[in-house]
């Protein structure tokens, strides 16, 4: 699996943020995408996702893994035949609805992506919230509500990981945590893009720096 972007650039109510971002990653790496406020790190991100259009340029995934390494969709044919059926995206809302428990809203998830992996009690005790499934999403702490986002993505298998600021809001022992999750995700063979401005502990990252002639 590659995902590989080519003179790509983004824009944003018709003015350009960024141009001629380049790339290529391979299974097993990971980018960590840095820059100062406002240089384009999550328009970045949201163009990867296919949620935002490419001003220009390309960015695609190629060579998906094998089909028996992946859950697939449907009968034969690619495991996935996008990015953006391949990514988890996690942008700076959790999107979570308050008012559904956290098992409620990591259930519907689930069903919502496909391709079942962890079950939610076991993504929760992954991420040091078990036993708390049943409350309000939205009675949690700050960072209770990340790690519960957090949790979405192993509920459901998806190779590329997009992920935008995930570490705010998460103490210490958390963002060891999800160091390790990612590492994890990594040696199985995903893709991970971040964008952040704290240390994610991601060894062997390579890294983006955005916004350098701003
Ligand atoms: N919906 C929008 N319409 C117009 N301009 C926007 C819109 N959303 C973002 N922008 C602009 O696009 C630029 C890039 O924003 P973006 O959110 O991608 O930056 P960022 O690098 O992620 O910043 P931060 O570090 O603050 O999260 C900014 O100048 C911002 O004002």
């Amino acid at each position: 699996m590659r995902l590989i972007a080519e003179n790509l650039g983004g824009e944003r109510g018709g003015d350009t943020v960024f141009s001629g971002i380049g790339f290529a990653l391979e299974g097993g790496q990971a980018l960590v995408v840095t820059g100062p406020n406002g240089a384009g790190k999550s328009t970045l991100l949201r163009i990867i996702a296919g949620l935002l259009p490419v001003a220009e340029g390309s960015v695609r995934i190629e060579g998906v893994m094998k089909i028996e390494d992946v859950v697939k969709i449907g009968d034969g044919g690619e495991a996935f035949p996008s990015i953006a059926s391949a990514c988890h995206y996690l942008g700076h809302q959790n999107a979570m609805k308050p008012a559904l428990s956290v098992a409620e809203n990591l259930r519907f998830w689930r069903d919502f992506n496909g391709d079942g992996h962890a079950g939610v009690e076991e993504a929760l005790e992954t991420v040091g919230l078990g036993g708390i499934g049943h409350l309000p999403f939205g009675y949690l702490s700050t960072g209770q509500r990340r790690r519960a986002a957090i949790a979405k993505l192993l509920v459901s298998h998806r190779p590329l990981w997009l992920l935008d600021e995930p570490t705010a809001g998460l103490d210490k022992a958390s963002e060891a945590r999800f160091a390790g999750l990612m590492t994890r995700h990594c040696e199985e063979g995903g893709i991970i893009v971040a964008a952040t401005h704290l240390p994610l502990g991601l060894e062997g990252a390579k890294e983006l720096r955005m916004g350098e002639a701003g």
